[in-house]
């Protein structure tokens, strides 16, 4: 079969920050014929009818009404990741097209990241390493002081996937485990790690050292940690966000950090992605920061990659689509 006669599947561009992973496009070129966003948007007419999925990749392409439209042919659109907020999931669906994402793919790399970003914080690895490189450096600085993690309170916000796996690795780090999970109390996942549930997210934020986000970002989450929350958190405390930067009110949080409202921050996530590198968090030493690289092992990337193609392939042949999002 020639690639023109393979299922066609948008992606937004092959190479590039954005650009599919490079050793990927080999393996998804044997079961597709990729159309980029660039070769679409040049010849709507004759390529719009071929695509049968979209295959989003680092947040992109968007998908807009205006695209569904110019997508007769579209069966589903195949996103990376576990976070689906880069979607409107009611305008997909209302085009008789099937979402799917890798909620399983992710965990495991998105948990190791944050907690690596909790003790990277709690033990100031950063400005350590800074003070490690710099011309005047000292062995054992005795003003050089961390957060002490065994044996501290871990508050979890959102027990799914990345939220469990955390719990397992902050268990082995014999840490206290409380959480608060908006649509559920997790009793096997509660019992498996020994983790206590805080019905009202108040108290989890009173009680905990390091405060965990690990939760979607929907309407209803947008700013869960604001003003009001900040005060709530202990003067020792550590924000830890590796699910979405506006799930945290960043003008309330940056206040936080300068005026001792919070010990520190760690963040994967941040609005906007990368910040305007005038942004006051790039300038605060209890700040430590990453590049939203949760799912970024050559491993993780590439199961990632894998369980979209598997995705597709099932709904082009009508079969049960394997991490399929259901869509109200
Ligand atoms: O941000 C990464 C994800 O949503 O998995």
């Amino acid at each position: 079969m020639g690639d023109q006669d393979l299922p066609g599947v948008l992606v937004s561009h092959l190479e590039g920050p954005y650009g599919i992973c490079e050793d990927h496009a080999e393996d998804l070129k044997r079961h597709f014929n990729l159309i980029t966003m660039q070769d679409f948007l040049e010849n709507k007419a004759q390529l719009g009818p071929k695509i049968q999925a979209v295959y989003i990749w680092g947040g992109r392409p968007a998908v807009s009404q205006e695209l569904l439209h110019s997508l007769p042919s579209l069966k589903i659109v195949a996103s990376a990741g576990a976070g689906l907020d880069h979607l409107d999931l009611g305008l997909v669906a209302s085009f008789g097209v099937k979402v799917a994402n890798t909620p399983h793919a992710v965990s495991s790399p998105t948990a190791d990241l944050g907690m690596a970003l909790l003790l990277a914080a709690a033990r100031r690895v950063v400005e350590g390493h800074q003070l490690a490189v710099s011309p005047h450096t000292e062995n054992f600085p005795t003003d050089y002081m961390g957060q002490q993690v065994t044996g501290a309170t871990l508050g979890i916000i959102g027990m799914g996937n990345i939220g469990y796996k955390i719990a397992q690795r902050a268990r082995a780090f014999e840490m206290k485990i409380v959480y608060h999970n908006r649509k559920c109390r997790k009793l096997e996942e509660e019992e498996a790690v020994g983790a206590i549930y805080c019905e009202r997210l108040d108290d989890l934020l009173q009680q905990s050292d390091f405060v965990m986000l690990a939760v979607s970002l929907t309407p209803q989450t947008q700013g869960l940690i604001g003003k009001r929350e900040l005060r709530l958190m202990k003067p020792t405390a550590i924000l830890i966000n590796i699910g979405r930067g506006l799930l945290v009110d960043q003008d309330a949080l940056v206040e936080a950090l300068q005026t001792g409202l919070i010990k520190a921050a760690a963040l994967d996530v941040t609005y906007p992605e990368p910040l305007p590198r005038d942004h006051p968090l790039l300038g605060l030493k209890n700040v430590t920061l990453t590049p939203h690289i949760g799912s970024a092992t050559h491993q993780a990337r590439r199961q990632i990659m894998e369980n979209l193609v598997e995705s597709i392939l099932a709904s082009l042949s009508g079969l049960p689509v394997p991490n399929e999002v259901q869509l109200k």
